[in-house]
């Protein structure tokens, strides 16, 4: 549904020049719910408005539905854009205006008759829920609401995809959950692929599908959500699952791990799925000569799934610590030695 085929971007300014994106590729399937997670400068709003053509790229192509956006003439780009909607971190509403005027805006400039506009803006205002607001002027709405009536404004041309440009870095934890709800109703309701970029690694928990992560204008890991939340393979993807799964073994309890005298072994067990029913730990504790500790536990939920974290001493001789692996390898699940 959009595709970016080796697409280059370099920003020359007095300062000198920055590579924004470096033979990036990418594919978003329709339904996807698609997130790019960066830290800031990594490049994720030039990704983000190659796919609307905001930014051109120097190198690459950039296809959605099947078109190639770089080679269309402005006309064409323009009836393009109509099928793909934006919502800002700031809103970018008239705030002077009401909310009426600010969600029929697309249509108006596309020339819509007023019977239409006003068919129109009542479903959107419907699927936001914000009926009860058509009339009040943006300046007496809350932050959430203000992203509702954003969301709106970018439904009301029926989009088939949907950018989301750090749609929820400007709302606090409680709101933010209501807009992350209402952008996975957007998605499962009405069908619209959402690509999305952020910094924070629970926006991508809470409701992407897939993920990639970016660093210096590069993707260095990408895939499915729950894949990627399991076995993170890069040191950032590591940094930014860690502050939605902690892994680490806490404070207090290392200084009693480092003072065992027995032989023991550190293990990171992460169990997915259908995985978490089966009653491992419990099978553990009867191995012979074997001591379990339970030092961390997580249970996160990801995709209508849960991707548990143990961490565990295991305190025994080679034999039992040998077997209690056995056991977890058998069961499948992931498992990771740890240095005290
Ligand atoms: N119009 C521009 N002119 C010059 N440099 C730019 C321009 N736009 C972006 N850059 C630079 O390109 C790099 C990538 O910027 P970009 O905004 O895409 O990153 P980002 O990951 O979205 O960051 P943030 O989360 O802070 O928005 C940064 O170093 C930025 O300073």
């Amino acid at each position: 549904m959009i595709t970016l085929d080796g697409v280059s971007k370099r920003y020359v300014t007095k300062n000198g020049t920055v590579d924004a994106l470096v033979d990036v590729s990418l594919d978003v399937d329709q339904g996807d719910v698609y997130g790019i997670i960066g830290f800031s400068g990594a490049g994720k709003s030039t990704l983000l408005r190659m796919v609307n053509q905001l930014e051109t790229p120097d190198a690459g192509t950039v296809n959605v539905n099947g078109q190639d956006l770089t080679a269309m003439s402005p006309r064409e780009l323009r009836r393009q854009r109509r099928d793909i909607g934006m919502v800002f971190q700031q809103f970018n509403l008239l705030e002077t205006k009401t909310v009426y005027r600010n969600v029929a805006m697309p249509l108006l400039i596309q020339g819509a008759s007023k019977a239409e506009i006003d068919r129109r803006v009542d479903e959107v205002l419907k699927i936001v829920e914000l009926e009860d607001k058509r009339n009040a002027s943006i300046r007496q709405l809350s932050g959430g609401q203000k992203q509702r009536v954003g969301i709106a404004r970018a439904l009301t041309t029926q989009p088939s995809i949907l950018l989301c440009d750090e749609a929820t870095s400007a709302l606090d934890p409680k709101t933010t959950e209501s807009i992350l709800a209402l952008l996975k109703k957007v998605n499962r309701e009405m069908g619209v692929t959402i690509l999305l970029i952020t910094h924070q690694m629970h926006v991508i928990q809470r409701i992407c599908t897939k993920v990639a992560v970016m660093e210096a204008g590069r993707i260095v890991e990408r895939g499915n959500v729950l894949d990627v939340f399991t076995r993170p393979r890069e040191p950032i993807t590591q940094d930014f699952v860690r502050t939605v799964v902690n892994d680490q073994i806490p404070e207090p309890l290392l200084e009693m791990v480092q003072a065992e005298t027995r032989p023991q072994e550190l293990l990171r067990l992460r169990f997915v799925g259908d995985t978490v029913r089966q009653p491992l730990l419990a099978s553990l504790s009867r191995i012979e000569g074997l001591e379990v500790n339970i030092l961390g536990a997580t249970v996160e939920e990801l995709q209508e799934s849960v991707l548990c974290l143990f961490l565990v001493q295991l305190i025994g001789g080679p034999e039992p610590v040998r077997r209690a692996e056995q056991l977890l390898d058998d069961a499948g699940i992931l498992r990771e030695r740890i240095a005290a």
